[in-house]
């Protein structure tokens, strides 16, 4: 079966020895199946700029998957076999991902042309209708990723004739995207409204806190949307008033799945869970064939970062899930769900999770960053950004502090020094959050002072220096304040400034992601490398 899949394979790029995907048996490699001498090698090109998050190989414009049509009256779906095989393949174009040509001219239209190696992975998977969880590393295109496979079925750019209606859709909700914050769930919507164009971006509606509650639910009977992004809380809540028609829906999406399982959403997770589509342990018991009929809703589950409570949670919400990484797509079943705990040793938090990764957390965290640290007293911390972030030249800071009231006065340090920073963070109006977002996007603000809240999805490319005022909880943690920067292949530096006693959880920090986070001072307005 896999050679019959393989052979049509035109090109392979370089790192055709590395591309593999695992079976349950094992590792499999083309080279491994002899297979190197079926392909052709190709040049350097234009992908170069996006090295490390795109695709390497082509696969043939002929294997374009059959469409599977999103129901719009009932549950069922089918699911197709359990083919992993073209999964990993990474795709010159996103013609060859099986998308219709609609929605591939609307991407190419955007500036989206090649996809990135999960997007190669994860769309022909979830086009399958299998469950999945997407593990890739922080700005690698994970939110595309699932977009792309709900807009190929869901709303005009599936190509399917709408039944009279504007929006192509009368039958509810069938797609519902959960975010652990608002600003991440108006990203998301933001995405999906770009790709959709003005005409036709009321098909998306926001469930986010903040905004007025009547006006979201007034859109929702008005504008019939076919797609609900929001925060737990809010869906939750909506749902219980009974103005959410989800039971026919046909995509449940937890972005940033880990941070949701956490204690502070657990029952509106719950009802979630209950009410979208229908109960995912429907297929529980069912025949382990790959060809079952399904009559549940698809659920994918999105992180840069998988604790082993994702991996326990997606077995038993989802239906047979596969976690799909870039170039690899293996069974959820063979990953371990259990393993060490916690790097820092300091309980998890409402907002954190309960566990550490499944997988070394390295593979959360964009290959192209440089990780420092350096040592000063607490009261010259301010001080000591403020050195870094001219001796690195960073034109767009994003610098966390552990307590919301040490913002500010950061915020007042570095402006009396003639540095533009402004704090971000839940306790401000939502109409100030979107402010000084868009100022810091568009260059007015140079440091941005946040907590937490920043720390998730939160989608700034130019952002080229990140800095930890305050450490992070955990590994996981540092990896997604880390991955604030250095987003789809660029370049990106992220400091520590900690006091001597902190150092040694920089050290486990260090050891739990298999990285080198160097010694360093700002003197003389340069960064210099120090004896550890
Ligand atoms: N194929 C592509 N070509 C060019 N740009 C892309 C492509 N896919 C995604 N992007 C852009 O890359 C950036 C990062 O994408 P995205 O926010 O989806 O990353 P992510 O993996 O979800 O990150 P995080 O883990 O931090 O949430 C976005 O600005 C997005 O528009």
């Amino acid at each position: 079966l896999f050679l019959r899949n393989v052979s049509p394979f035109t090109r392979i790029a370089p790192f055709r020895d590395k591309v593999g995907f695992l079976s349950d048996s094992g590792s499999l490699t083309l080279a491994s199946l002899g297979l190197k001498n079926e392909v052709k090698t190709v040049g350097a090109n234009e992908k170069d700029k996006l090295r490390q998050g795109v695709s390497t190989i082509e696969v043939p414009k002929s294997r374009v998957k059959k469409k599977v049509s999103g129901n719009k009256t009932g549950l069922i779906k089918e699911r197709n076999p359990i083919d992993i095989k073209t999964a990993p393949f990474a795709a010159e174009s996103f013609s060859e991902l099986g998308l219709p040509p609609l929605l591939v001219e609307r991407l190419e239209k955007e500036g989206f042309t090649i996809p990135t190696d999960v997007q190669a992975a994860a769309v022909p998977t979830v086009l399958k209708n299998h469950d999945v969880v997407i593990q890739s590393y922080t700005g690698s295109g994970k939110t595309l990723a699932y977009v792309l496979p709900i807009l190929s079925q869901v709303g005009p750019l599936s190509g399917e004739i709408s039944n009279g209606s504007e929006t192509g859709n009368k039958a509810g909700i069938e797609a519902v995207i959960v975010a652990p914050s608002r600003e991440l769930g108006m990203q998301i919507v933001r995405e999906l409204e770009k790709l959709l164009g003005p005409a036709d971006k009321k098909l998306v509606q926001q469930l986010v806190g903040g905004a007025n509650r009547s006006r979201q639910e007034e859109a929702l009977r008005k504008n019939k949307p076919a797609i609900v992004v929001g925060t737990p809380g809010w869906i939750a809540e909506i749902s219980a008033a009974g103005k959410l028609p989800t039971h026919g829906c046909c995509y449940l999406v937890l972005d940033e799945v880990d941070q949701l399982l956490a204690v502070n959403f657990r029952e509106d997770m719950q009802r979630i869970l209950d009410h979208v589509g229908r109960r995912p342990g429907a297929c529980r018991g069912e025949s382990s064939s790959p060809l079952v009929k399904r009559s549940a809703r698809q659920t994918i589950m999105v992180s840069a970062t998988v604790p082993f409570s994702v991996i326990r949670a997606a077995r038993s919400w989802g239906c047979n899930p596969l976690l799909v990484q870039a170039n690899k797509v293996v069974a959820l079943e063979s990953v371990p769900s259990s393993g060490p705990v916690n790097i820092s040793g300091t309980p998890p938090t409402a907002s954190s999770s309960s566990n550490v990764q499944a997988m070394p957390s390295v593979q959360s965290l964009p290959p192209n960053l440089q990780h420092y640290y350096t040592i000063t007293r607490i009261q010259h911390k301010v001080d000591m950004l403020r050195r870094c972030v001219h001796a690195l030249d960073a034109k767009c800071v994003i610098a966390f502090m552990n307590h919301t009231k040490q913002l500010k006065d950061a915020v007042f340090k570095l402006e009396a020094r003639g540095m533009k920073a402004a704090e971000l963070h839940g306790d401000l109006s939502k109409l100030v959050r979107s402010t000084i977002l868009k100022k810091f996007r568009n260059g007015e603000v140079r440091v941005l002072l946040t907590n937490e809240l920043s720390a998730r999805g939160l989608d700034l490319p130019e952002c080229d220096l990140v800095v930890n005022l305050g450490l992070p909880t955990d590994s996981v943690h540092y990896a997604h304040r880390a991955g604030r920067t250095g987003r789809l292949g660029r370049k990106g530096t992220v400091v520590i400034i900690c006091e001597e006693p902190e150092v040694f959880v920089v050290k486990k920090l260090q050891k739990q992601l298999s990285l080198s986070i160097q010694a360093c001072e700002f003197s003389d307005g340069n960064l210099v490398i120090t004896e550890d």
